[in-house]
């Protein structure tokens, strides 16, 4: 009893992959194909507004589930006064874990043992809203043993990969053997409207990915190589920002709101954060670390940039992800994470990557998840 039932050191992360919809929309042209796409083209204010918004985002492309033709047979989607979250939810129900699977597939090819070796599964996505849900359909889609622990995290947004690869190192800890699959997959089909002054930023920022992770402590198995190691974990709430940022269901779809000031309070708040979850490990100088964040926005990279006088380049790979992809919400970290392992790669075995690094995750709350992590040499 005791001790042989928990996992040896600290949980790591063994293999991560990703996949988007095939469908994608340069950013230059987003706001002319939205416009004419929602019959909007008579508001132009808003579009000159939209393209504004689209140029500062610091995005290149997003991937959409959602094409012409499907808006087409569903042109309830694009008015906001129809009632549409009925077919949205059954959209989503199969896209979500579908998505979810392509990524999946590619973790469990890389981790190289069978899937049924899976013992725990945590999915996160902003787009479940049925019961049995996504988790247990990914489950199925995968051929995961019937004895797989499942938990879904719904809603927690942009922050919930971040949340989920928390949990997945407290399961894995705490559970000697256990193997556990992180899944993120997020799509804009169930929110995406016609444009109004409120819902602009979203529409501009939000794309279409999932994310997996497989997660587990020691023993290793033979051919098991951890890529990050998850070292410690915390999540921090900013007291009374409840209200600037959040989603809600609507009978036209989900709406959501992004306070202006969420980039200045992720600022003035991310380095507290950072010294509590390094304690007395902390850097002198945040430089000394490698960076994964969450691409929320570009202005709140800037603002990190700012508040820890990161040198350039130290975002790289959060400003890679959201040039090509956008902020895919809580599928995004796992794309930052995989971006910063390529990069590795090509520097020469890990010789130009920081050995200690943070993961940083924000979303409603104002809630960020921070993850010390360390890069085996
Ligand atoms: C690209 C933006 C929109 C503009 O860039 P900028 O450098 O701030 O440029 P400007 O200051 O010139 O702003 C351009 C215009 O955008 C307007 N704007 C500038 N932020 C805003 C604003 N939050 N509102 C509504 N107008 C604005 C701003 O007023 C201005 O309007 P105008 O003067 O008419 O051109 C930039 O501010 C930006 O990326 N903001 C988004 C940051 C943000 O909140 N990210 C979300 C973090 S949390 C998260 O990741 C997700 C949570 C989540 C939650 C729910 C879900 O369903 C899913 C996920």
């Amino acid at each position: 009893m005791g001790m042989r039932q928990h996992g040896e050191g600290p949980a790591a992360m063994l293999a991560i992959g990703t996949a988007n919809p095939t469908n994608l929309l340069p950013q230059d042209v987003f706001a002319d194909n939205f416009f004419r796409m929602t019959k909007s083209d008579h508001l132009t204010q808003l579009k000159e507004k939209m393209n504004r918004i689209c140029e500062k985002t610091g995005i290149e492309k997003r991937h959409f589930h959602l094409t012409e033709d499907t808006l087409g047979v569903h042109p309830e989607f694009l008015d906001r006064d129809l009632p549409s979250l009925d077919a949205r939810i059954e959209m989503a129900a199969t896209a979500v874990p579908k998505l979810a699977q392509s990524a999946a597939t590619k973790a469990i090819a890389e981790w190289g043992r069978p899937a049924t070796d899976i013992t725990h599964l945590v999915f996160s996505t902003y787009s479940a809203w049925e019961a049995p849900s996504a988790d247990l359909k990914l489950a199925t889609l995968l051929g995961l043993p019937p004895t797989v622990c499942r938990t879904i995290l719904s809603l927690h947004g942009c922050y919930g990969g971040g949340r989920a690869l928390h949990l997945a190192k407290e399961l894995a800890e705490n559970n000697r053997g256990a193997r556990v699959l992180v899944a993120c997959a997020e799509t804009t089909l169930v929110c995406l409207g016609s444009p109004d002054g409120a819902n602009l930023v979203g529409y501009a920022l939000f794309g279409d990915g999932a994310g997996a992770v497989i997660v587990g402590a020691g023993p290793f198995g033979e051919g098991e190589r951890p890529l990050f190691e998850m070292v410690s974990a915390t999540q921090t709430t900013i007291p009374r920002t409840e209200h600037v940022l959040g989603m809600q269901a609507t009978a036209g779809g989900i709406d959501f709101h992004l306070a202006i000031q969420v980039p200045m309070l992720i600022g003035q708040n991310v380095e507290r954060c950072l010294l509590d979850a390094f304690g007395d490990d902390a850097p002198c100088d945040w430089n000394e670390l490698f960076w994964a964040v969450h691409p929320g926005g570009r202005p709140i990279l800037d603002n990190i940039d700012t508040v820890l006088k990161l040198d350039t380049g130290k975002l790289a790979a959060s400003r890679h992800v959201l040039r090509e992809y956008g902020n895919m919400s809580g599928a995004t970290i796992v794309f930052v994470l995989d971006e910063l392992r390529r990069r590795r790669k090509e520097e020469d075995n890990g010789h130009l990557l920081p050995e200690w690094g943070a993961m940083l995750a924000f979303g409603p709350g104002i809630t960020i998840e921070t993850m010390v992590l360390r890069s085996p040499r």
